[in-house]
Parts: C-alpha cells; structure tokens; sequence
C-alpha cells in the first residue's frame, strides 16, 4: 500500500492540478492533498479559505477512482521544522509530490522521497492565471473542474476577490 502526499495552495484547484492527481493516482493507493497557506484567504493572493478549497477539492475528485484526504496546512514561521508540521496534521505518506524547490529540499533533507510531476499546459493553467481572469472579467471557468467554479459562485469568490484587490484611492469620501 502507498499513500502519497501532494501540497499546493489550490487557490483555486485547476486542472493542471487535477491533471497531477489523475497521473498519482496511477502511482499511489491513496493520496493525501495537503492545502499550504490554509490559514490564509481574503487576499488577492490567497482568496478562498481552507475550508472553501476543502470544498473544491472533495467536489472535484468525487469521480476520481482513489481514496484521497483534504488536509489543511497552516503556515508556520520555521522552514526547519516544517515537514516535522506536515507530518502531524497528514495521515502517513511514502512520497511527497511536489515541484517548488523549496519544498523538495525539506522533505528530501527528512528523508522523505520526493517525485516532480509534469507541467500541464503551464502558460494558462496557473492559480495566478485563473485569479487575473476574475479580477479582470475574463473567462476562468474552462481553467477549472466544473464543481470548482460552482464553489467559487456558491461563496461569490469573483466579487470577493475583486473587492479585496480593490484601492480606496478613488473612495467617493475623498
Ligand atoms: N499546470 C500545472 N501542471 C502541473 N503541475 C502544476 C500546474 N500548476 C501547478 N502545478 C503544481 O501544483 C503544485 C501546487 O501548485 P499551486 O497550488 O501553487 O498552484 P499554482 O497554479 O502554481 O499557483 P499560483 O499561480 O497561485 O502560485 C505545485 O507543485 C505546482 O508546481
Ligand atoms: N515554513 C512554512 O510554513 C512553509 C515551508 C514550505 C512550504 N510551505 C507551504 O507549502 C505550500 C507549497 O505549495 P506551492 O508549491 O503551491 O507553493 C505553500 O502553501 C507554502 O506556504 C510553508
């Protein structure tokens, strides 16, 4: 039995993301997604909350033939214990999946293996890509899984992070 271990802020799952889970799922007997920055939301960057991606993800992969676990990942301030903070919150894993370096170097220095997953489609199917097309209006909703986009509108996620990457410079109280 393998169980692996794919972290990602999912903000919000696409399909290059779903695309990396349809490849493990080949590899392993279970996956666990862990959601980095799961403590962060309501930012341009980091616009949906841990549990609207927990949303994201179980809806997505309801017709995925694989055991899989959500788990949010809060962010903490030491890069040195980090894995040691995966590992308490994660079911057990055998391999990680992952391809920021920063990211491949702790789990390696835990001993943990670590395997890259191919790039789909990179130039369009990127979190920022999906985030710009809300703020500007343009179409996003091809990016992701159909359940994804019916989580985005069922917490008005565009509004939301419009209004969040908006100024007050031009505010009608100036
Ligand atoms: N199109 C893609 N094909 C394959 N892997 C991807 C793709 N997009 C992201 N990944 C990988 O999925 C993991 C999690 O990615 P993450 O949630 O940061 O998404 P992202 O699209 O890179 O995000 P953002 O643009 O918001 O920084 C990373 O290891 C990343 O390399
Ligand atoms: N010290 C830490 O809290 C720490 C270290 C490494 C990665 N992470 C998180 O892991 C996730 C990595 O995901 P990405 O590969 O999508 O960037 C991010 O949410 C990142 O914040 C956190």
């Amino acid at each position: 039995m393998t169980r692996g271990f794919y972290i990602g802020r999912f903000q919000p799952y696409h399909q290059g993301h779903h695309r990396v889970v349809q490849e493990i799922a080949e590899e392993v007997d279970e996956l666990v997604l862990g959601i980095g920055s799961a403590d962060q939301s309501h930012s341009v960057r980091n616009p949906f909350t841990g549990g609207e991606r927990i949303m994201m993800i179980t809806k997505a992969l309801v017709d995925v033939d694989l055991v899989t676990y959500a788990v949010p990942i809060e962010d903490i301030n030491r890069n040195a214990v980090w894995v040691s903070h995966v590992q308490s919150m994660s079911p057990n894993f055998d391999v990680a999946y992952s391809n920021n370096p920063l990211v491949v170097r702790l789990f390696e220095e835990a001993g943990i293996e670590v395997r890259g997953s191919p790039m789909f489609d990179r130039e369009v199917l990127r979190g920022t890509e999906v985030r710009e097309r809300m703020v500007a209006g343009d179409d996003w909703a091809d990016l992701v899984p159909d359940p994804v986009e019916r989580v985005v509108h069922e917490v008005d996620g565009v509004e939301r992070i419009r209004q969040v990457g908006d100024t007050d410079i031009d505010s009608p109280n100036d």
